[in-house]
């Protein structure tokens, strides 16, 4: 079974369902604790100023890790990144893990921390960054229980600076839906301040549609 057929049998169950259940994983048991591991050294090498001679020992030992990888490359379809809906953040590290805690097909309540990899500067997550997890998580909202659709537009508004190293709450909505286009909201929040919401246009796509 590949790893996108795998996800697609997740589905029915909910789309954030953390527990596939019995069932052979692409990846096995594990790959949750590689992406982990990968993402702790992107914060790890973000926030480090080591000594040359450690540069030099920790791009070998990467090289190393690559290298050993490297045979396994795969198709898209078959690709485990990002198609395993049981990990945290689809087991992908492009975006930081959201943790939803309450969800249905229409709303989505979760939490998130930004890691030092993520950081644009002064403390303050990167103004990228934050769109990036608005179209992941209403992303995921929109094909909820629905066909597949893809991002047509993603306004931010950027209310305050959204903290490095902060467990943040993000709560989605979907709002309506006209046709093919549904419209999702989402707010992201430090304690009782919105640091940054959104507003989404989400077309679903017709048969055959890339
Ligand atoms: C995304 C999933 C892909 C499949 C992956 C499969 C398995 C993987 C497993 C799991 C994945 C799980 C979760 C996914 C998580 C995150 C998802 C992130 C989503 C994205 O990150 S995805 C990438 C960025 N995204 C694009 O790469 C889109 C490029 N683009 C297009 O592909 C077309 O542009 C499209 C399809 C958007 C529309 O094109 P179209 O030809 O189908 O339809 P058309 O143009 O007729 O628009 C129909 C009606 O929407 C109105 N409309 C359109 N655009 C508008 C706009 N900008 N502003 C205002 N209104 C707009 C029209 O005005 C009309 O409205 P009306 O009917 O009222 O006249």
């Amino acid at each position: 079974m590949t790893a996108r057929e795998w996800a697609g049998r997740v589905h029915p169950a909910g789309p954030w369902e953390p527990d596939p259940g019995p069932m052979p994983v692409p990846g096995g048991a594990g790959f949750g604790d590689m992406i982990d591991a990968l993402r702790e050294l992107q914060d790890t090498i973000t926030g480090a100023a080591p000594p040359p001679h450690l540069v030099e020992q920790a791009t070998r030992a990467l090289r190393e890790v690559s290298a050993a990888l490297k045979p396994h490359t795969v198709p898209e379809r078959e690709q485990i990144t990002g198609h395993r809906m049981d990990l945290r953040g689809r087991g992908q590290t492009m975006a930081p893990a959201f943790v939803p805690d309450e969800w249905d097909d229409s709303r989505v309540s979760g939490r998130v921390t930004f890691g030092r990899h993520y950081l644009g500067g002064n403390g303050a997550v990167h103004g990228g960054a934050v769109p990036l997890l608005f179209d992941e998580v209403l992303g995921r909202l929109a094909n909820s229980g629905r066909r597949v659709s893809r991002t047509a537009y993603l306004h931010v508004n950027f209310r305050r600076i959204t903290p490095v190293g902060v467990e943040l709450r993000l709560d989605a909505k979907f709002e309506r839906e006209e046709g093919r286009k549904r419209f999702l909201t989402a707010a992201l929040y430090d304690g009782g301040h919105v640091t940054a919401d959104a507003e989404g246009l989400f077309v679903a796509l017709r048969p055959g549609q890339p």
